[in-house]
């Protein structure tokens, strides 16, 4: 009888505001592919350089107006961190098409985890960065290009969409929710004969070099964007996503950590501690001590004790 009346109790209340944050990216994420879709097709698109090999064009900033806007309207009181911190970006007068209301159904059906049924407003951060990996963007790299939402509740990566605006030339939403599942793809694991690893593309050095040649992989892949990255670790094509380097910010793997998660993996720092998604991290949102990833059937604990050895071994031979 009392599951009866909680059952009665949660229908009126309608589905969890998690449940909901996450139908709402997918949603947006999709019109947001479709802007950045179009900006390519133009072909003009508008290249700001905004320190040093960190690229912003027309795209990002459209789709990030978007994105934010979307969310504003729907949920004022969630705190939102976006990566473009320009007049540009920031102005939210958006065409009204760009005001997307729609919650995505499949989603919406999901079970929301117990533990994240009562999270309010206020507890929650959504981590966007428009568009991932612009440097392989405006080379015409556009497989590497994903969209990422992340939604945190306190500090952690609950939920979070990873878009792929030209996946079949139409685009696709990989989504996650820890404690629930994943869905939008098919979960493979990475082949058992070799180690496989994936690192950046265009931030790539001899330091980087020299620490992945100590790990001792088969093969090592190098692709644009964080959030690519930890779709090679979900869809089979490598073990772990490895950049032991600063560089990557909480908008880069808030959605990806929480999708990964969500399928089983795992990712933190060098030191196999997570980040903090909590609002405060706006400030200082550097993902200082790295970005280190696992596949679900790959032992982290196990990994970052590898790692740690081959810091040690690179610290006595400098
Ligand atoms: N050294 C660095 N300087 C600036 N941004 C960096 C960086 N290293 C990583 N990033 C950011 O992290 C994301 C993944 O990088 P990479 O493809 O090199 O692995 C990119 O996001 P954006 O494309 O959204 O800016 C990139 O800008
Ligand atoms: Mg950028
Ligand atoms: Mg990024
Ligand atoms: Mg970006």
């Amino acid at each position: 009888m009392h599951n009866f009346f909680c059952l009665v109790y949660k229908m009126a209340q309608g589905p969890a505001l998690v449940c909901r944050l996450l139908a709402s990216s997918v949603s947006v994420a999709h019109k947001a592919g479709k802007i950045i879709r179009d900006v390519m097709q133009k072909g003009d698109l508008g290249i700001i350089d905004k320190g040093e090999n960190d690229l912003q064009t027309e795209a990002d900033r459209s789709a990030q107006r978007c994105i934010v806007a979307s969310f504003k309207n729907l949920y004022p009181n969630v705190n939102i961190v976006a990566e473009e911190v320009d007049k540009i970006s920031q102005n939210l007068d958006v065409p009204a098409d760009w005001l997307i209301t729609d919650l995505d159904p499949k989603i919406l059906d999901l079970e929301c985890p117990k533990s994240l049924q009562g999270v309010t407003e206020d507890q929650v951060t959504i981590w966007i960065d428009p568009l991932d990996g612009t440097s392989e963007f405006t080379k015409g790299l556009i497989d590497h290009v994903t969209i990422l939402i992340g939604v945190c509740v306190n500090d952690e990566a609950v939920a979070g969409v990873i878009y792929q605006p030209f996946w079949q030339n139409r685009g696709r939403a990989l989504w996650g929710l820890v404690g629930s599942g994943v869905g939008g793809f098919e979960l493979k694991e990475p082949p058992q004969t070799k180690k496989v690893y994936v690192t950046t593309r265009s931030h790539y050095d001899k330091a980087i070099e020299k620490f992945i040649d100590g790990l001792k992989p088969c093969e090592i892949i190098r692709v644009g964007g964080a959030g690519n990255k930890v779709l090679y670790i979900l869809e089979g094509k490598a073990h772990a996503y490895v950049y032991p380097s600063a560089g990557c910010k909480r908008w880069d793997t808030a959605a990806p950590e929480a999708v990964l998660r969500a399928a089983g993996g795992e990712l933190t720092d060098v030191y196999g501690n997570k980040y903090s998604y909590s609002k405060e991290n706006e400030k200082d949102p550097l993902n200082k001590y790295g970005v280190f990833a696992t596949a679900p059937s790959y032992n982290h604990t196990e990994f970052m004790k590898l790692i740690s050895d081959i810091q040690s071994k690179n610290e006595k031979n400098d």
